[in-house]
């Protein structure tokens, strides 16, 4: 579902961030890309939903060719791939259900199924209690559940997380995590860039380590593998 075959980003500033990725991701896998910072995890990862493009080489998305992907069709391929940021980055002035909503109105659902699928994604976060709320009232743990209910509320078939615990205390991320979990367990393919050294030791997944723009080691259920 996700292929990337040689694949090299240079910044018009002259900093190359990636240096010869190679890579493939099954459908649902879930994923952790680690590594020091700057080492290229976050350029990694925007690849996958067309936020970067490669300078060389060739990714595929879904058996979408992204090289040849034209402008107007990136929308469609965003449908199928769900994005959570360590800052949550919630629309401020909408509901907590304004703000789910708001990706299932843009591709024009019906209001009946809009209301049941937020319900549901919602139910899935346990934020129910709090849909009529704006984000600035609630927790940033809530805050990043309303976020992943975003991700998640159109079925997308994979979600790309970049550090989504990063602002979170621990209990906090580890309910973040749990949620994750569900996600992949329903089928979803995760791939989640951390820096968290307890959540990669503990809930044992595929571990890709980037450092300076290439994969230095890809293990199945590996180790955090840096000091904190
Ligand atoms: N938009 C950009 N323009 C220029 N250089 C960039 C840009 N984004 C990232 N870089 C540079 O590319 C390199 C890789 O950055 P990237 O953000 O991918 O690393 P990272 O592993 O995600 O780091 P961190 O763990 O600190 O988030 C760094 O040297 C960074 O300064």
């Amino acid at each position: 579902m996700i292929e990337m075959k040689d694949v090299y980003k240079t910044y018009p500033n002259g900093v190359t961030a990636l240096n010869g990725i190679n890579l493939s991701i099954d459908q649902g896998e879930f994923v952790y890309v680690v590594g020091p910072s700057g080492a290229g995890k976050s350029t990694l990862i925007s690849m996958m939903f067309r936020e970067e493009k490669p300078t060389k080489g060739s990714i595929a998305i879904n058996g979408i060719q992204l090289n040849k992907l034209k402008e107007r069709k990136v929308p469609h391929l965003r449908r199928d791939i769900g994005v959570v940021f360590q800052d949550f980055k919630l629309l401020p002035r909408l509901t907590v259900y304004e703000n789910i909503a708001f990706a299932l109105e843009v591709i024009e659902e019906s209001p009946k199924n809009i209301r049941r699928r937020v319900m549901e994604v919602l139910d899935l976060v346990k934020l129910k209690n709090k849909a009529r709320h704006i984000p600035d009232e609630l927790s940033g743990g809530e805050q990043q559940r309303v976020s992943i209910a975003r991700a998640i509320v159109n079925r997308p078939k994979m979600m790309i997380a970049d550090e989504p615990t990063g602002n979170l205390d621990p209990e906090t991320s580890w309910e973040i995590m749990r949620i994750f979990e569900e996600i992949n367990a329903r089928g979803t393919t995760i791939i989640m860039a951390t820096h968290s050294k307890e959540i990669v030791n503990t809930i044992k997944k595929r571990v890709i380590a980037v450092e300076n723009g290439r994969i230095f080691r890809d293990e199945e259920r590996g180790e955090y593998g840096y000091e904190v």
